[in-house]
């Protein structure tokens, strides 16, 4: 037996002792402390009956005795509840005071995960008389402006002029979820769209957000919401909004631990579930007094319930025995991941070309316009798709509810992806399988990544041969026509290039 590696210790001192979210246990909703009985209500109307672990942990550090007085970095398995772990005591927390304005803001980094959180907290905020607002670019901007900013009401005789002053815009909303790009363009030109008043900044798949700089939105936030730059707010008449005689004063605290910080500060949440350790990454959110909650002494772990497998064959018979899995299958829901758009156009089309597997396959890819991934997330959630055939746009967050299987058609690069494509299966405490498909000299790079992760036992799998052998045939003529498809489509593309300006 090969001896474990040292793990390796973070640079970061904070996060070299974490909060073990692992030793927590749930916790039923009649035992969770000072939970409002109208959030109590919602989240029985939405199937819960208790906390997860990393809930409990959460709210805690926030609406239990931590008070929010440090900000978190939680590192939990996905599918373990991170979403409602940050929006509960968000929610719990403004809805105790009755004001309308932006308090809390969650960013994430792509438009189907803003719509999914939101839904979160379109379930537990209304009940408690709070408005939740999205900015994504799913509507027009004009659109999206009208549904966060509320215009004064028109007087008989007076004319309201939307260039005017911002004193009389209010914020329609008091939660806002948002992806980088789209909260920049209010930023930037929103009339009356203004961060301060901001108490909550949530930063969710915080190491992929931190990965890019998307139009610097981080600095940007994090600028608007500082009491320091009282001089930009009040060069820029947009960002410059006065409610009424509602102000949220932010001064420079001189509090023990607030020296050069604006007070009251700017609390934040990070989380993931490969949370990153790199200092100058973590250093971009200007934590204050960083709490590290984490599942487990290990940097990356598995869902309890996720089974691991390996099928080992030779790269050109790949096609047959995916087709050969799925049917074994027998049509439970499942995302078979490729490593690129293109793969998985192809890929999709020539599984549809296989007559002799019942399956409704449909596609699901950052090459698609947003409108058709929508029409396909729906079908599948509904089970009118079986299998969606996906390049790595599907990886993060994405929560299908039934996903019992996830195959790796080809194998990740890293132990990240491989995680956040295994983690749509096993979520919420069901059991899970994630297969990937490997040639024979990929086997000892994979063990090896594997063992970056708590868990890395990954035995083969082993499908009858007379399955694969009985999709031969219907692979000879699959594989025609892809041929004929991908044929005729570079002709179109290049018709359509040809008449193009
Ligand atoms: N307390 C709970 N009881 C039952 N189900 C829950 C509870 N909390 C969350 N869930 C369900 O668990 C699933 C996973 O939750 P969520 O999407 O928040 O996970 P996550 O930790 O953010 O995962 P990922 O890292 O993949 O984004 C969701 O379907 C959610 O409805």
């Amino acid at each position: 037996m090969g001896e474990e590696k040292p793990r390796s210790v973070p640079a970061l001192p904070w996060m070299r002792s974490p909060v073990d979210v692992s030793l927590l246990q749930e916790c039923s909703l009649d035992l969770v402390p000072c939970l409002d009985p109208r959030l109590k209500g919602a989240l029985r109307n939405m199937g819960i009956s208790s906390l997860f672990p990393v809930q409990v942990a959460v709210w805690q550090e926030t609406i239990g005795p931590g008070a929010f007085e440090r900000d978190l970095c939680v590192n939990s398995p996905t599918g373990s509840g991170k979403t409602l772990a940050y929006a509960l005591p968000i929610v719990h927390v403004l809805s105790t005071r009755a004001v309308r304005c932006l308090r809390a803001l969650v960013v994430l980094p792509t438009r189907d995960l803003a719509l999914q959180v939101k839904e979160v907290f379109d379930a537990i905020a209304p009940p408690v008389g709070l408005s939740v607002g999205l900015a994504v670019g799913q509507s027009s901007i004009a659109d999206e402006i009208a549904d966060l900013i509320k215009r004064p009401k028109l007087q008989a005789g007076i004319c309201y002029d939307p260039e005017g002053s911002p004193a009389e815009l209010q914020s329609a909303v008091d939660i806002l979820v948002a992806t980088p790009g789209r909260l920049v363009d209010h930023i930037n030109s929103t009339h009356g769209f203004t961060l301060e008043h901001l108490r909550y900044l949530v930063v969710d798949e915080t190491d992929r957000l931190l990965r890019e700089s998307y139009q610097s939105w981080l600095p940007t936030v994090l600028q608007m919401t500082n009491s320091n730059n009282e001089g930009l707010l009040n060069s820029k008449s947009s960002l410059y909004s006065v409610f009424g005689s509602l102000r949220t004063i932010r001064r420079c605290g001189i509090e023990r631990g607030f020296k050069g910080k604006s007070y009251p500060r700017l609390v934040k949440m990070v989380l993931s579930a490969t949370l990153t350790q790199d200092p100058s990454k973590l250093s971009q959110l200007d934590l204050h007094h960083p709490l590290f909650l984490s599942a487990g002494q290990r940097r990356y772990r598995f869902p309890e319930k996720l089974e691991s497998y390996k099928l080992i064959c030779e790269s050109k018979l790949k096609p047959i025995y995916l087709v050969a899995l799925l049917k074994n299958l027998g049509g439970e829901k499942c995302i078979v991941f490729t490593s690129s758009v293109e793969s998985t156009h192809r890929l999709c089309t020539l599984l549809n070309f296989f007559t002799d597997l019942p399956l409704k396959i449909k596609e699901y890819s950052g090459l698609q316009r947003q409108s058709v991934r929508s029409k396909t997330l729906k079908a599948f959630r509904e089970g009118d798709v079986q299998v969606l055939v996906s390049s790595d746009a599907m990886t993060r967050g994405m929560d299908v509810e039934g996903v019992t299987n996830v195959i790796n058609y080809e194998i990740p690069l890293y132990i990240k992806t491989y995680i956040h494509r295994a983690g749509r299966t096993a979520r919420a405490g069901q059991t899970g399988r994630c297969f990937t498909l490997l040639r024979k000299d990929e086997v000892k790079r994979f063990k090896k990544m594997l063992q970056k992760a708590d868990n890395n036992s990954c035995p083969v799998y082993l499908l009858p041969a007379t399955s694969v052998e009985s999709f031969r045939s219907s692979y000879t003529s699959a594989l025609e026509k892809l041929k004929e498809a991908v044929e005729s489509e570079t002709s179109r593309k290049r018709k359509v290039g040809s008449k193009a300006p």
